[in-house]
């Protein structure tokens, strides 16, 4: 379990992380989400001990990071995927990272497997793409099969396939016992990756929830074959009607089934009925904006 407690980084006059609380529990995936600036890469430097914390505590099964033992096989980190040395093979800038944490050299030929990295572990990784130096820093968290993943930006120069691949990865990390924490400023990227949400605006943490609490129900879109029949219908029965641009209304703070109720007392066919929820953009600026 990972608790942060109070976490402050001042950097001369400028607080950029403020007074940030949150625990992380095992089998849970949490999206750390944020505008740029907002303060995600800080929060997480100061949880891996690589920037000092002005005040406040972030513990790793109860000890400061830099206190564990062998921190990297407890927590796998990808911080800085451009801090590697471009002159070596992806194998071997492993196979030196296996030995630092005392991992068997075996190892490293499953991780460059399990990242899709096996056929180009023999290049320099100055010829690696963007999304391969992704793939091979994720491979370097994954080493010691660490309990706790604590990835910033994972999606970064990953294609669509990869994005997907990635959320398979995580989420197969978290079925298996384990914690994990993710940044992201696109939050298209982490919403059906994520179980919980952790907003920060501005360097304060502003939403702190399970997805579906912090998405919520908005209401029902439905489509019908006399929209204007429809409108009528609804408002009698005191519902309010927003109407979208392609005959699309939407019913906020209704259940489908009561909108195809009034349709069906009305003898109205419709040709469309569905939730909508609020997008994650939506809930994202608004509670940014708050901050
Ligand atoms: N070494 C530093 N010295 C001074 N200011 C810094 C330093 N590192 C970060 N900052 C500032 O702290 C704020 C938070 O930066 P941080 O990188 O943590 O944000 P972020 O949420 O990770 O953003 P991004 O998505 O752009 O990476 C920014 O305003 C940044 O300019």
């Amino acid at each position: 379990m990972i608790e942060v407690s109070g976490l402050t980084k001042q950097y001369g006059s400028r607080t950029v992380v403020d007074d940030v609380s949150f625990v992380l529990e095992p089998g849970t995936v949490t999206g750390f989400l944020g505008p740029n600036g907002a303060g995600k890469s800080t929060t997480m430097r100061m949880m891996t001990g690589l920037v000092p914390a002005t005040s406040g505590t972030a513990l790793v099964d109860g000890r400061p990071y830099a206190e564990l033992p062998n921190p990297g096989a407890v927590v796998g980190t990808l911080l800085d995927a451009s801090a590697v040395h471009p002159g070596r093979t992806g194998r071997v800038h492993l196979q030196l990272l296996a030995a630092a944490i005392g991992v068997p050299g075996a190892r490293v030929d499953e991780v460059l497997e399990t990242v899709g990295l096996s056929g180009a572990a023999r290049r320099r990784i100055g010829g690696y793409s963007l999304g391969m130096r992704q793939r091979l820093g994720i491979a370097g968290a994954l080493l010691a099969d660490p309990p706790v993943l604590v990835f910033d930006e994972p999606a970064n120069g990953l294609d669509p396939e990869g994005i997907r691949w990635m959320r398979d990865l995580l989420r197969g990390h978290a079925a298996r016992g384990g914690t994990v924490l993710l940044s992201s400023h696109l939050l298209g990227e982490v919403e059906h990756t994520v179980d919980r949400l952790l907003v920060i605006g501005a360097g304060r943490i502003v939403a702190d929830g399970p997805v579906a609490e912090l998405l919520g129900d908005e209401g029902t879109a439905v489509r019908a074959a006399d929209p204007a029949a429809l409108t009528r219908a609804l408002e009698a029965a005191g519902f309010s009607v927003q109407h979208g641009p392609d005959g699309r209304l939407t019913v906020p703070g209704a259940e489908p089934g009561a909108v195809g109720a009034v349709a069906a007392a009305a003898g109205l066919a419709l040709t469309d009925l569905r939730p909508v929820s609020r997008g994650i953009e939506d809930v994202f600026f608004q509670l940014t904006a708050a901050s």
